[in-house]
């Protein structure tokens, strides 16, 4: 057994990294509840801090002293780094949000072929005008319909193409409601749609590919 230098997965001697079975052992906490509770507290924490620093008129002297404090963190955090397989970053599957800060937290129901959810953007994610960045609303519709097929009874999948209409203005700081469904599944493709609203206006929609990986597919 020997090391993927890049990922960190664990392959045997010469052996292809196997993209299906890494995500199929994602799919369980990387450590325990206590620690799973801890660390999602703590990227709550670090997406207030984002949308709060986002949205502040700070002085040079302020900015500094920032700077200084981070790279403090940041240096404590060096030498803690692991491989993927062993990230806490995002794979607390138990836990609405997984613990990440990289799209708005939202939770979906396991092995159902469409679901709702509340979400709810911050400053941080703001483009320009108070509205929320094309690509942040994106990226939480590939999040979304890639984790309701994760939840799903199917086999490991990824995204092939994401088409995201913006209809609306999406607001910052209101609660919206995201809609997501697999649509069909034809062999190895499965077609899913998602709907951004706040209230009764649609803000985007979405729909896209996932292509279930073959056995040994990176
Ligand atoms: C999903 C992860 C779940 C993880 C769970 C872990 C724990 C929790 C953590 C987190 C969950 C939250 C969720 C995360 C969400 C993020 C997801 C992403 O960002 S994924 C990264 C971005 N996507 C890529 O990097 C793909 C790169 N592309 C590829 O790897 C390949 O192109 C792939 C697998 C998509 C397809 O390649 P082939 O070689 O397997 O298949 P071929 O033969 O090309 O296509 C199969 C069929 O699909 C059609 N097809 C393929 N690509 C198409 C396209 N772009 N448009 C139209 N058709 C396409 C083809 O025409 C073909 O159709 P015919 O069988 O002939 O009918």
């Amino acid at each position: 057994m020997s090391t993927d230098q890049q990922t960190g997965h664990a392959t045997e001697a010469g052996a292809p990294f196997d993209g299906r079975a890494a995500i199929e052992a994602l799919m369980v906490a990387p450590g325990p509840p206590a620690l799973g509770s801890a660390y999602q507290a703590m990227t709550e924490e670090l997406r207030g801090f984002l949308d709060v620093l986002a949205g502040a008129a700070i002085d040079t002297e302020h900015a500094a002293r920032l700077r200084a404090q981070l790279a403090q963190m940041t240096s404590r955090l060096r030498g803690l780094e692991v491989g993927e397989p062993q990230r806490l970053w995002g794979h607390w599957t138990d836990r609405p949000g997984r613990g990440q800060a990289l799209i708005p937290s939202y939770d979906v129901p396991k092995g159902s072929l469409e679901a709702s959810a509340t979400v709810t953007f911050g400053r941080f994610h703001v483009g320009e005008n108070m509205a929320v960045h094309g690509g942040a609303i994106s990226m939480l519709f590939d999040d979304l319909l890639g984790w309701l097929l994760a939840r799903s009874d199917l086999p490991p999948s990824r995204t092939a193409f994401l088409t995201t209409n913006f209809r609306a203005v999406t607001p910052v700081g209101v609660e919206l409601t995201v809609h997501a469904r697999i649509t069909h599944v034809e062999g190895r493709k499965r077609f899913l749609a998602a709907e951004l609203r706040h209230g009764d206006t649609v803000c985007a929609d979405a729909e896209g590919l996932w292509v279930e990986l073959r056995p040994g597919q990176p």
